[in-house]
């Protein structure tokens, strides 16, 4: 067998860190929405991200983000992707990345989810529902959080992304009841007439409405990938898949052969520093979803620059420690744009940075008309074939 030209490939996906420009934004009503651009604005040239700014993330762009000029002479390798999956939500993102575009629009539920699908939660929980309509996740529970402590009844809402939120105190219904609860729901949308993204546990704490707070119990429950990704592949061919994060969940645990569930960003952070001290031949997939969860949907750009740059901070480690035979993939799945109307994610092109110590060239990969080449690339270097995509490893030296 040929020798994978980097032993360890690290890619590590910005949650909902766009950067504008895709091309069918106006199908999403989302012309305009630049998360990187818009959040440079927002901070009026005081954001400050000197790691990603000399891998190239300002020269990425059409126009730099305010304050990060682009660099004169990047590290490595720098370009953008555009998405083909029919949605924008996380779960098209990751399959898409690992060369399963979602072809098929997900089921969405402006209206709420009908009747027949609630009663069935009802009965199999013994707990009445309510809310049922799309609704920010932080403001639902501020508006019917201490009612469900009272009641014990599910707050059941939903988003533009295809996503059925299952929230509860966890005082009110523990932890296994809920994620029992999410499981079930789970069943009753895996199509063929309803087919959904994730059915997400919403776990929340504290006293009254002005404190509640979600808890890191969050849970994503979903859909089963629909054919093989590339996880698949580079676990059936006998390399370590190890993932960080959400991104078990958003696989169903496919083709994963190590876990690390996330506490926030940081958290995600000090895993990806364990991992680099491992010895292994394979594929580290991390997400970091803070950005998204905690700012994005939040539409809290100054939150959103502070992680970005506490991100930058660690990235600063991880570029030190980093082996000569390693390969780092930085990346985002969709867009959310702080600044943008509404509080969904938006439809945007991605960042894409690769960078390896051992790496003597630098220059521009374009535009990538799929999310699926990052994982051709991923395969291709352990020398296995992609399904979608096109390989950009032998730009990488
Ligand atoms: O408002 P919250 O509960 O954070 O919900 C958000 O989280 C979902 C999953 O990322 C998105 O679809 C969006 O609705
Ligand atoms: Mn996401
Ligand atoms: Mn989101």
């Amino acid at each position: 067998m040929t020798e994978p030209k980097f032993k360890r490939v690290f890619a590590i996906v910005l949650d909902s860190v766009g950067t504008g420009n895709a091309p069918d934004a106006a199908k999403f009503d989302d012309e305009g929405a630049d998360t990187l651009g818009d959040l440079g604005h927002a901070w009026q040239g005081a954001l400050k991200l000197p790691n990603l700014a000399k891998l190239g993330l300002s020269n990425l762009r059409v126009k730099p983000i305010e304050g990060i000029p682009a660099a004169d002479k990047p590290l490595g390798w720098y370009g953008r992707m555009d998405e083909i999956s029919a949605g924008k939500d996380s779960m098209d993102g990751h399959w898409e990345m690992m060369g399963l575009p979602v072809e098929k629009e997900l089921s969405t539920f402006p209206d709420g989810f009908p009747d027949e699908i609630i009663e069935k939660i009802e009965q199999y929980s013994g707990r009445p529902v309510i809310v049922n309509k799309p609704y920010s996740g932080t403001q639902v529970i501020h508006d019917y959080g201490e009612r469900q402590m009272d009641t014990g009844e599910l707050i059941i809402y939903t988003s533009g992304d295809s996503v059925m939120q299952i929230a509860a105190h966890e005082d009110v219904i523990p932890l296994e009841e809920l994620y029992d609860i999410c499981r079930y729901a789970r069943t009753l949308v895996n199509g063929p007439e309803y087919i959904v993204g994730r059915v997400i546990a919403r776990p929340f704490v504290g006293p009254d409405k002005d404190h509640f707070t979600r808890t890191a119990n969050r849970h994503d429950f979903s859909l089963e990938p629909t054919g093989k990704t590339d996880l698949d592949l580079l676990h059936e061919a006998g390399y370590e898949v190890i993932a960080i994060g959400k991104t078990n969940d958003i696989f169903s645990g496919r083709g994963i052969d190590q876990a690390y569930h996330n506490e926030s960003n940081m958290d995600g952070m000090d895993h990806v520093d364990e991992v680099l001290e491992k010895d292994f031949t394979g594929f580290c997939f991390t997400n970091l979803v803070d950005f998204d969860t905690m700012y994005g949907h939040r539409r809290d750009p100054k939150g959103f620059g502070q992680a970005l740059m506490d991100f930058d901070q660690r990235l600063g480690h991880v570029l030190n420690a980093l082996r000569p035979d390693d390969l780092l993939l930085i990346t985002a799945d969709h867009g959310n744009d702080p600044c943008f109307k509404g509080t969904d994610h938006t439809r945007e092109e991605v960042p894409l940075l690769a960078w390896s110590p051992k790496m003597q060239t630098s220059g521009s990969l374009g535009v990538r008309s799929t999310y699926a080449d990052l994982g051709a690339t991923v395969l291709d270097n352990f020398n296995l074939k992609a399904s979608h995509g096109t390989s950009f490893l032998d730009e990488l030296n």
